[in-house]
């Protein structure tokens, strides 16, 4: 009797030590994060990031991921990559905007650059030429053609001045913009429900006559990728052969919670250590 009321005694002490420290876990994980959102410096930013992670911040661990996107991600801007069986190049990371409060300035002013682009108030010509220069191919002409969006207003606001500035500046290059027919509106993609698996309606037609053209599609967003192979499907469906696309900007991928505070802890292991061992 007497050493059942000393261990529920044990138990009770044990349970609000617990809820103490995660208390001021919490507490601690929400000052740093705080401290990072605030910090004037990339230095600091990252010292306050790592702490929040270590006291096992959810979004500190989204904000280190995205300040790291050299390691964490599989694929860099400019740097060619086979997606669905295609030669890929994109221009920059995109952040979806529900992540606007865990990204840098300059991350903020490039997502900011590619709305522009997809509103059509940015020409796109600087991404237009970096990713064609990367790809790298030597057997020109190549046939441009745009990926339709969700009306045909946006489709000819966005890509209007790349038509342009291929059809007056490259002649080894002709644009396809009318060879595309968009003609009723969907819903943003984006918003489409099953994920990769989602069934994509086509709410266009390819007119123009595109036999034995190699083609290359320009696009503002790559995230899945099942857009862009399902034009393909379309593309080779009409006679084109779709040798390589480029995008704006490629949606950041995100990486497993577990994946990231392994590496910050283990990053603050190595660097202890190495204290000691001074
Ligand atoms: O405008 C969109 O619908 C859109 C919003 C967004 O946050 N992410 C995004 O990828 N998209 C569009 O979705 C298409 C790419 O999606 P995936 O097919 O998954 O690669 C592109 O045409 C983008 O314009």
């Amino acid at each position: 009797m007497h050493e059942r009321v000393i261990f529920l005694i044990l138990l009770c002490v044990i349970g609000m030590l617990c809820t103490v420290i995660g208390f001021w876990r919490r507490k601690t994980a929400d000052a740093a994060f705080a401290a990072a959102r605030a910090a004037a410096t990339a230095k600091e930013r990252d010292r306050y990031c790592r702490l929040a992670v270590l006291a096992g911040h959810r979004e500190a661990c989204l904000m280190f991921c995205f300040a790291r996107s050299d390691f964490f991600e599989d694929h860099q801007p400019l740097k060619p990559f086979k997606s669905h069986g295609i030669k890929v190049a994109f221009y920059g990371y995109y952040y979806p905007s529900r992540y606007a409060d865990l990204i840098d300035d300059e991350q903020r002013a490039f997502c900011r650059s590619l709305y522009q682009f997809k509103e059509g108030e940015n020409h796109g010509i600087e991404f237009f030429k970096a990713c064609m220069s990367v790809l790298n191919l030597d057997d020109a002409p190549y046939h441009i053609l745009f990926m339709p969006c969700s009306d045909e207003f946006k489709y000819a606001r966005r890509f209007k001045r790349l038509d342009w500035y291929i059809t007056t500046h490259r002649p080894d290059l002709s644009s396809g913009l009318y060879d595309v027919d968009v003609f009723e509106s969907r819903d943003s993609l984006h918003e489409a429900k099953g994920g990769e698996n989602r069934i994509l309606e086509r709410n266009y037609r390819i007119t123009g006559n595109i036999e034995g053209k190699q083609i290359i599609i320009v696009d503002d967003v790559l995230t899945s990728g099942q857009s862009m192979a399902d034009y393909k499907e379309e593309i080779e469906r009409c006679g084109g052969k779709v040798v390589a696309a480029i995008f704006y900007g490629k949606t950041v991928t995100r990486p497993p919670l577990l994946l990231i505070k392994a590496h910050v802890w283990g990053g603050c292991i190595v660097n202890k250590i190495k204290e000691l061992t001074k």
